[in-house]
């Protein structure tokens, strides 16, 4: 388990990087830390890996202190029992596939039959185990990011840590690699933060997301949770494929003009899911008229991006059905949830 007390990073005058966290990472988690960029993640994963001295605060990994800001205490990175996997493979050109995953297992002074054993089954685990005499260069991409978590699980680490290990890759490859680390996980039990922004890796992966803004977490559970339940109208306008729509809403009314018993008197946001509003033809009652911006097709469905009382939203359609340059947007029966100005859930 990893705890985090109250951890503060802040660089030269500006504002907080990270900013007084608090959360627990359960044994065998896999945490993700989303968020937009300069939102503190990759700062976050540095601080847990050791090569960042948090400001304030404290990480512990299970019993052990590994860092305490109050008291200036940071322990070495290569004492802490973490393996970390960036978006550069950072291999050494100079070694093999096997001696490069051997070198941190010589650094950490093991006997020679353990480390054969470990770099020969650690380069099974990631599947390139007939790669082991050859040099990074004369490997491709994909397989030379496998040497590099291969390199990370063979001191076989109770944390795996990994910043945006995925994002260099080719979208095929990226897919391949996804269900490779969701395997790498789960075989070795250990407990995993892994910083992204990409919505699929983490909802994919993750049984823990954090949503991160501006050096705070927004939102922490089972990402599930972030599409079903979200708490902050930042959250529902940041998580999904396509996000929720937020629209604005004044005195119970829809864009201040349409009034509705659902929307409860409120002034803020009414977060509607694409698929919750419809398109059509003919006004009535609860539409608006839609001027038709972009149509992307996506897994047999249309993503339609409309503009709608100066607003810019989304709505998901039928193939079959043409969408017209002007329409009608179909307000839902009630909206999937209402934020305050401040953005907080209205409950
Ligand atoms: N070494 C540094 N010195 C000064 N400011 C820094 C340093 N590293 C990060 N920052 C600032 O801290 C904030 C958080 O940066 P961080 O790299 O953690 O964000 P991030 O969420 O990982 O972003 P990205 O997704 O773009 O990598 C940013 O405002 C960034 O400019």
């Amino acid at each position: 388990m990893i705890r985090i007390d109250n951890l503060t990073k802040t660089y030269g005058t500006g504002p907080a990087a990270v900013d007084g966290l608090t959360f627990d990472v359960p044994q065998g988690a896999f945490l993700v830390l989303l968020g937009p960029s300069g939102c503190g993640k990759s700062t976050m994963l540095r601080m847990l890996a050791g090569l960042e001295q948090p400001s304030a605060g404290q990480i512990r990994f299970g019993d052990t202190l590994v860092a305490d800001g109050a008291r200036g205490y940071s322990m070495a990175a290569d004492k802490r029992g973490a393996g970390l996997v960036f978006q550069s493979y950072a291999l050494w050109p100079h070694m093999t596939v096997a001696g490069n995953v051997d070198w941190p297992l010589k650094v950490a002074g093991l006997d020679a039959p353990t480390r054969r054993t470990r770099v020969t089954k650690a380069l099974e685990t990631v599947g390139i185990a007939p790669l082991a005499a050859r040099y990074p260069a004369e490997i491709s991409g994909g397989q030379q990011q496998r040497v590099a978590l291969a390199r990370m699980i063979a001191p076989r680490p109770r944390i795996m840590l990994f910043d945006e290990p995925l994002s260099n890759l080719d979208a095929t490859l990226r897919v391949e690699m996804r269900h490779e680390l969701a395997r790498l996980h789960r075989a070795t039990g250990a407990t995993a933060v892994y910083v992204t922004h990409d919505q699929v890796e983490a909802m994919t992966l993750a049984t823990h997301v954090a949503v991160m803004r501006a050096g705070r977490i927004e939102q922490f559970g089972p990402p599930a949770d972030l599409l079903e339940a979200p708490q902050t109208a930042f959250v529902a306008g940041f998580v999904g494929t396509p996000p929720a729509n937020l629209v604005a809403i004044r005195d119970g009314a829809w864009f201040g003009r349409l009034p509705d018993p659902a929307l409860r008197g409120a002034t803020g946001h009414a977060m509607v899911r694409a698929q919750e509003f419809g398109l059509t033809q003919t006004p009535g009652p609860r539409t608006v008229p839609a001027e038709r911006i972009e149509v992307v097709p996506m897994a047999g469905r249309l993503i339609v991006t409309v503009q709608a009382e100066a607003q810019r939203l989304t709505v998901i359609t039928d193939p079959e059905t043409p969408v017209p340059a002007t329409a009608h947007l179909e307000l839902p029966a009630a909206p999937a949830a209402l934020f305050d100005p401040q953005g907080n859930l209205i409950p």
